[in-house]
């Protein structure tokens, strides 16, 4: 099927730079996701935006130059609950990524197990209202008791206005929660302001929920931006994700969010994103924790100690 992008549609960086920040051995880049190729895996009758394509084999040459070692494919809402470009980038990545798939609450066990052996590890809740119809929370919970069995978390992303009105719910959930790009702050209030303080109450009081401090491309609204051999890029996201990374060392993962979504203003060149991470996680122990024991966990449980 030939697809036409949504109208402003930016397509990922080619020819990223090497980034200077060397990452440990055994880094995870742990938020990314694979577009089609919609004429292979069609892009869902019911998704909110068409984006360029960005295939798995393009994802694997990233992670590469980049120097990571695995990758998490977390499911892109273009793609609704149609997991096959997702399954077939996990089976061809040589046991290399791992998955966060979008379910329905008619899937049968069977699949399930599928999706399992394929890879998958988590079930995405998006709860952002640009990208998704909404989901009833009794559905949801329905899948969150299914995938439980399965030693499987739950992926939610959602905006920083919306964290009281969808607390409850998340404090139900039977699983670990992990949350995308940190509940998306508005980083343009202070830092020790109410709206983040809530974000962190609800890491503090709740330690089944882990944060993602990843995508200040998307959260920046100073910059500087990830291009031209920036260094510093994304200054005023920097203390919200280093206050998180320092409160729940343990807690925190990273990814490039490579191809970048639905961003309106640039596309990061994605060597530089990783120069981002040392300001956040500035010394070796935290990189570690961050990039490789974290991820390891929460994805290949069978291989940390
Ligand atoms: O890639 C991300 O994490 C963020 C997205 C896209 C998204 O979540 C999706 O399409 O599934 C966004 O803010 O538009």
């Amino acid at each position: 099927m030939e697809f036409t992008k949504t109208p402003g549609w930016l397509d990922w960086y080619a020819g990223p730079s090497k980034p200077r920040f060397q990452l440990p051995a055994g880094a995870v880049d742990a938020h990314c996701h694979v577009f089609g190729p919609g004429a292979e895996f069609p892009f869902a009758p019911e998704r909110k935006y068409t984006p360029c394509d960005a295939s798995k084999a393009q994802l694997f040459a990233l992670r590469d130059h980049l120097g990571f070692e695995r990758n998490v494919i977390v499911q892109a809402t273009c793609h609704g609950s149609d997991n096959r470009a997702l399954v077939d980038a996990l089976v061809h990545s040589d046991g290399k990524a791992r998955g966060v798939a979008t379910v329905k609450r008619s899937i049968s066990d069977q699949e399930l197990n599928d999706l399992h052996a394929a890879g998958v590890r988590g079930v995405r809740f998006n709860f952002v209202k640009r990208l998704v119809d909404f989901t009833p929370k009794d559905e949801l919970l329905e899948i969150a008791s299914r995938i439980a069995p399965l030693g499987w978390h739950v992926v939610i992303y959602f905006e920083a206005v919306d964290l009281p009105e969808l607390w409850d719910f998340f404090t139900a959930l039977p699983t670990t929660v992990v949350v995308d790009h940190m509940g998306r702050p508005d980083v343009s209030k202070p830092v020790d302001g109410p709206e983040f303080e809530l974000f962190l109450k609800f890491m503090r009081e709740h330690k089944n929920v882990w944060s993602k401090v990843s995508c200040p491309e998307r959260l920046s609204v100073t910059g500087p931006k990830a291009l031209n051999g920036e260094q510093n890029a994304y200054q005023d996201v920097v203390p919200f994700a280093r206050r998180v990374v320092e409160e729940f060392p343990d807690r925190v993962l990273w990814g490039t969010d490579w191809p970048h979504p639905n961003l309106k203003d640039h596309m990061p060149d994605d060597g530089l994103l990783v120069d981002f991470i040392p300001h956040v996680a500035p010394t070796a122990e935290l990189q570690q924790k961050l990039l490789v024991d974290n991820p390891k966990r929460l994805y290949w449980p069978e291989e940390a100690q």
